[in-house]
């Protein structure tokens, strides 16, 4: 179901798909010179969410022009055979980049796993190098996690590259969006303010921001009243909700905002889904072409 658009909501979906599109010509351009991208989805369990999310990404890779690799494994798998297959993905030389979808089983040390992917390979953005090369700017190499990559694309859509003077909120202070998404910020000269569930007066910490990010992962969390007039809202939120009024049973994907409250006060507001959801599967396939640029030392054009 889509929500009513207005010439407010900034669409993930449009943005994602340039991206794509840039992605394909550089793709077809590494053909001639015998380049293939390659990205390895590493799967554990049987999580129906994270098997929609998976499969949108391998059909996006193939979309592509990459090879695409998705491993399954059962959810006893040993925490050592997981280990294993990433040892041997690091050494594959068609493979560029390398995910395990999150979450893992609780069995399995998921950030043992997360760092033993080889640090070129790691096309989200997790490991220690990568998470230090974003935090002290050397965002030449750096692979940025693809949420925070993605939303940051969409910021630059209504404010352009700098962001000097305007007044920045993260609500959520995850490794995977909060932190990296503050960095990105920070490093385009917003004055930055990280937010979560335990910031007193949260509403007036937020009515303060000209770009509100907000990364909690708890529906209508963030109120249409905590909006600053005109500012820009970045909803990353994606929560599944039992539809009002609707066939029991029946879901439908609401962010951490009221999208009709926001919209209200926005100058601009992405949607869920359709805004951030697209942008990450965007940034995924942007980060895996830099993966195989680097790895020929070809050029890249992200
Ligand atoms: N290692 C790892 N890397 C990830 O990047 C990662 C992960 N684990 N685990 C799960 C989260 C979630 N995630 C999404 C990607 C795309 C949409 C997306 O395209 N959403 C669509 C809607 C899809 C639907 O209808 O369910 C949209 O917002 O328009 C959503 C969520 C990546 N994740």
């Amino acid at each position: 179901m889509t929500q009513a658009v207005n010439n407010r909501t900034i669409s993930g979906k449009d943005a994602a798909e340039n991206i794509v599109e840039r992605v394909k010509a550089r793709t077809a351009e590494l053909a001639g010179a015998g380049i293939k991208p390659g990205l390895a989805v590493i799967i554990v369990g049987s999580d129906p969410a994270s098997q929609v999310y998976v499969s949108a990404k391998g059909k996006k890779a193939e979309e592509c022009g990459f090879f695409s690799f998705k491993q399954q494994l059962p959810p006893e798998v040993a925490e050592d055979r997981l280990l294993a297959l990433i040892e041997a993905l690091n050494r594959d030389p068609a493979i560029h980049g390398i995910l395990v979808q999150l979450p893992l089983p609780s069995h399995i040390d998921a950030g043992k796993v997360v760092q033993s992917i080889a640090p070129e390979k790691d096309v989200d953005g997790f490991h220690f190098i990568n998470v230090g090369k974003l935090g002290t700017g050397e965002t030449r190499t750096a692979f940025v996690p693809c949420t925070p990559a993605g939303s940051m694309i969409l910021i630059e859509r209504i404010h352009g590259k700098g962001l000097s003077g305007l007044s920045a909120v993260v609500v959520g202070r995850s490794n995977i969006v909060g932190k990296p998404m503050a960095n990105l910020l920070l490093a385009a000269n917003a004055t930055v303010t990280i937010a979560h569930s335990r910031t007193s007066n949260l509403d007036a910490v937020c009515r303060q921001a000209d770009i509100i990010v907000a990364a909690v992962g708890r529906p209508r969390m963030i109120r249409g009243d905590w909006i600053k007039q005109g500012a820009t809202v970045i909803d990353v939120g994606i929560n599944r909700v039992l539809l009002e009024g609707g066939e029991p049973g029946k879901t439908r994907l609401v962010g951490d905002l009221d999208f009709g409250e926001a919209a209200a006060r926005a100058r601009a507001i992405t949607p869920v889904p359709g805004g951030v959801g697209p942008m990450t599967i965007a940034m995924l396939m942007a980060n895996t072409l830099r993966a195989a640029c680097l790895a020929h030392d070809a050029s890249a054009p992200f």
